[in-house]
């Protein structure tokens, strides 16, 4: 297994209630497995992930498959997700190309989707830029809209709501995230507010560890989708306190493709909807969760939309976004020869 370190600047910093992100820094993971080489991406984000230095130290004791760590932490979360996630991906991108076939058709149990719907995702911003990107979104063909909240004050988050709703029309679903912002007293105020506008769910109102609070919050007329608290109190945890209608499931939080899979197919079976999204990841990352948001059967729209976020990349996307959705690329591992250049390591 080999690794090759990169940074990537966003375009300009996605504000959330827990800071901007501005720069991805990551590792790219390359395995050669029986014979076939397979890429994966490795790209920690402190507060869903190990941090960048646990990363590194973490794949440098990785040789290969036979090495992917089953070590976990408490509640069977594994202790260095993006690490993991990277040398899955690999493993996993190697043996659809070895047997011919996507990753998406190598991890379902039925046919994949041919493609995914995907949500726009509007930063933290005035009322007037809110409406401006929602109004955007929608020109675009989003169909969903995500809005990021609880960096303001409740009350202008309440208005930057109802901007949103019309900006976007009766017909857009929409859902806000606040990242962990709100006590419990706000949160029930701010999903009043998000039921009566008709939002789908808010993600993550409460600070993460807070299960119960979570539970507590539901069926107040809109759903409750857990986010970080998957990464701290574990998907087992949250699923067994009923403390979500849906759960954002983030491959490099979970510590690879097919954990995630695991995680969704144990929602499913207990009536959770399930969201993949990305931590703004690397073209690698994130068309391997495209394939994964594909394997799952009737996926809502997913937090996929986040290739434009970066300012450069490690290739030119094989997944862009069109009309509000991806479509998966249907060649061998994660798009066929999309990433030969990539396969080579360096000289
Ligand atoms: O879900 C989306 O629309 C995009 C991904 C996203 O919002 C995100 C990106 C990086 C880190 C955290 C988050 C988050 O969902 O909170
Ligand atoms: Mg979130």
């Amino acid at each position: 297994m080999e690794t090759e370190p990169f940074s990537l600047d966003l375009r300009s910093p996605l504000s959330t209630a827990s800071g901007p992100i501005s720069r991805r820094e990551g590792f790219l993971v390359r395995v050669e497995h029986d014979g076939v080489v397979g890429l994966g991406e490795a790209t920690p984000l402190p507060g869903w992930t190990e941090s960048y230095a646990e990363c590194e130290d973490a794949l440098s004791g990785m040789r290969g498959p036979e090495s992917l760590p089953s070590e976990t932490g408490e509640a069977g979360r594994p202790r260095r997700p993006a690490a993991r996630h990277g040398a899955e991906l690999a493993v996993a991108t190697a043996e659809a190309r070895a047997a011919g076939e996507s990753l998406a058709a190598f991890l379902a149990d039925e046919t994949p989707a041919d493609t995914v719907a995907v949500n726009a995702t509007v930063g933290d911003g005035s009322v007037d830029a809110t409406a401006g990107a929602t109004r955007e979104a929608v020109e675009e063909g989003f169909s969903t809209v995500k809005v990021k909240v609880g960096a303001r004050d409740p009350d202008v988050d309440a208005t930057r709501l109802r901007a949103v709703r019309e900006a976007a029309g009766d017909d857009v679903g929409l859902r806000a995230d606040a990242n962990g912002a709100w006590d419990v007293e706000t949160a029930r105020r701010m999903l009043d507010v998000a039921a009566e506008l008709d939002f789908s769910y808010v993600e993550q109102p409460l600070p993460s560890a807070d299960v119960e609070g979570h539970a507590d919050l539901r069926g107040r007329g809109v759903g409750v989708a857990l986010d970080e608290s998957l990464a701290t109190a574990g998907p087992a945890r949250v699923l067994a306190a009923d403390a979500a209608d849906a759960l954002v499931c983030k491959p490099m939080a979970l510590g690879g493709p097919i954990r995630t899979l695991d995680v969704a197919r144990q929602a499913s079976e207990r009536g959770v909807d399930v969201v993949v999204t990305t931590t703004i990841d690397a073209v690698i990352a994130r068309v391997g969760a495209v394939h994964v948001a594909a394997a799952l059967p009737d996926v809502p729209a997913c937090g996929l939309a986040t290739g434009a976020m970066l300012a450069d990349d490690l290739a030119p996307d094989p997944a862009p976004v069109e009309g509000g959705r991806i479509r998966v690329p249907a060649g061998p591992g994660l798009a066929g020869d999309a990433f030969s250049a990539l396969r080579q390591p360096p000289e």
